[in-house]
């Protein structure tokens, strides 16, 4: 594997359990296919960091040493996405965090994509369950900032997952499936969209979902993709876990075929951490010898 060296870029300016019966396993459908996306990684920072934390995050990045064979995207915080933009080696690209649902107004405290692609900021991260779940941002908003976003050239992170009442009650795959739904109905070219699973259990608790319950949900994510869209889309769609991904655990989930990357929260802000994270596609190995 080759790596990143930023000494060599001139251009650097720093240097549980399984589902159980209850679910609707869409294995029951047909054998699913690994994805033959790139690895991607990203690195949401959320609502953290002043001026200082976020000039030695970038430091700390752009000295690691980072896998040549993963996507790594970073999304900081609307106010530092200049600040992480101008200052971060450009092999790491940068995202925003949400996005407003339509074009520049009167909408208080908002961001649009318009705004975003301006800053050339190429990402932006749709449907997090914070958003879902504390600000209340339903399927369908979800869907149509979706739209907006692609229609104004940039690329999503599309957040899917349950609740934890979700999963004891059986309802996993209803509810990710819903979510994708509202996705679906408002996306008519995938080549720019990467989904996130993210069990909202295992959000910032610590709690990691085992490579087998992510596995699990992440083919059933494929093969909806299949069964709805296209096999083409649903082979490249990269699918990404996130939930309290670690140095530790990362090497583990990245061996499982559909896991083709991470959405990482706490960890993301320690760069040697999210490096390591990173360089976790050296456990993917093809699906045949897993
Ligand atoms: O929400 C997440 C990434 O979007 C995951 O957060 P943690 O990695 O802190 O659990």
């Amino acid at each position: 594997m080759s790596f990143k060296k930023p000494e060599e870029n001139p251009s650097c300016i720093l240097a549980a359990k399984s589902l159980g019966p209850k679910s609707r396993s869409a294995r029951s459908h047909g054998i699913t296919m690994a994805g033959t996306g790139k690895f991607f990684v990203g690195g949401n920072w959320k609502a953290n960091g002043l001026v200082g934390d976020v000039k030695r995050l970038v430091s700390e990045l752009n000295a690691e040493q980072i896998s040549d064979d993963v996507d790594v995207v970073v999304a900081p915080p609307f106010v530092h996405l200049p600040l992480v933009k101008d200052s971060l080696r450009p092999e790491i690209q940068v995202a925003a965090q949400n996005a407003w649902v339509g074009k520049c107004g009167a909408y208080t405290g908002e961001v649009t994509a318009e705004q975003l692609v301006d800053l050339d900021i190429p990402w932006v991260i749709l449907g997090h369950s914070e958003r879902r779940n504390i600000i209340g941002e339903s399927n369908e908003f979800v869907g149509q900032k979706a739209e907006y976003a692609l229609s104004k050239g940039l690329s999503i992170i599309a957040c899917i997952g349950e609740l934890l009442e979700d999963r004891q009650g059986g309802h996993t795959f209803d509810v990710v499936f819903a979510q994708l739904k509202a996705l679906a109905d408002h996306i008519s070219d995938w080549e720019k969209v990467v989904v996130a699973y993210e069990p909202v259990w295992a959000i910032g608790t610590g709690v990691v979902a085992s490579p087998e319950q992510a596995q699990e949900v992440h083919a059933g994510v494929r093969q909806w993709l299949t069964d709805n869209v296209s096999k083409d889309v649903a082979a490249k769609t990269r699918i990404l876990y996130g939930g309290s991904v670690s140095p530790k655990n990362a090497q583990d989930l990245a061996k499982k075929e559909d896991i083709d990357g991470f959405l990482v929260g706490g960890a993301s802000l320690k760069g040697p951490d999210f490096a390591t994270i990173c360089n976790s596609v050296q456990y993917k190995t093809s699906p045949a010898v897993l």
